[in-house]
């Protein structure tokens, strides 16, 4: 059986989701302020690897920090999180992902909410 990495179109798809989802990201005033003092050039990457390894199945091993790590001090609160979850899957309707491989996606969302929220 096809991962979903395989399936959502290999290593430029989700480059170009996730590209997407930060851009909706930083233009949303309720969570823009995250990311002031960002390097987003690093972020896209890291994110980029971690998606391809961890959420979708990919090639990629990921070797960053862990999420609780990464999220450490931010104060996420589950509002954000939702609007997070909100602009993931505006990105991946925007590239034709079809909404049994998005569930898929906001499920694997939802199972690390209690590794990035309030920490
Ligand atoms: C499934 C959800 C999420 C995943 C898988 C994820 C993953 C990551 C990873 C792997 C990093 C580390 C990247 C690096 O080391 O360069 C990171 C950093 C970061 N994340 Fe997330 N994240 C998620 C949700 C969120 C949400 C909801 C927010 C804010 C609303 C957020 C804000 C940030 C910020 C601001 C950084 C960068 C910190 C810095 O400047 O070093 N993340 N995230």
């Amino acid at each position: 059986m096809a991962t979903l990495y395989e399936k959502l179109g290999g290593e430029k798809a989700i480059a170009a989701v996730v590209n997407e989802f930060y851009d909706r990201m930083i233009k949303d005033e309720q969570v823009s302020h995250y990311f002031r003092y960002t390097d987003m050039d690093k972020l896209r990457k890291h994110q980029i690897s971690y998606f391809m390894s961890y959420a979708l199945g990919g090639p990629h091993k990921y070797e960053g920090a862990t999420l609780r790590e990464s999220h450490k001090g931010m104060n996420i609160t589950h509002e954000h999180y939702e609007i997070a979850i909100k602009h993931l899957n505006g990105a991946l309707r925007k590239y034709n992902v079809p909404l049994e491989d998005r569930v898929k996606v906001e499920a694997f969302l939802r199972s690390v909410k209690p590794h990035i929220i309030n920490k």
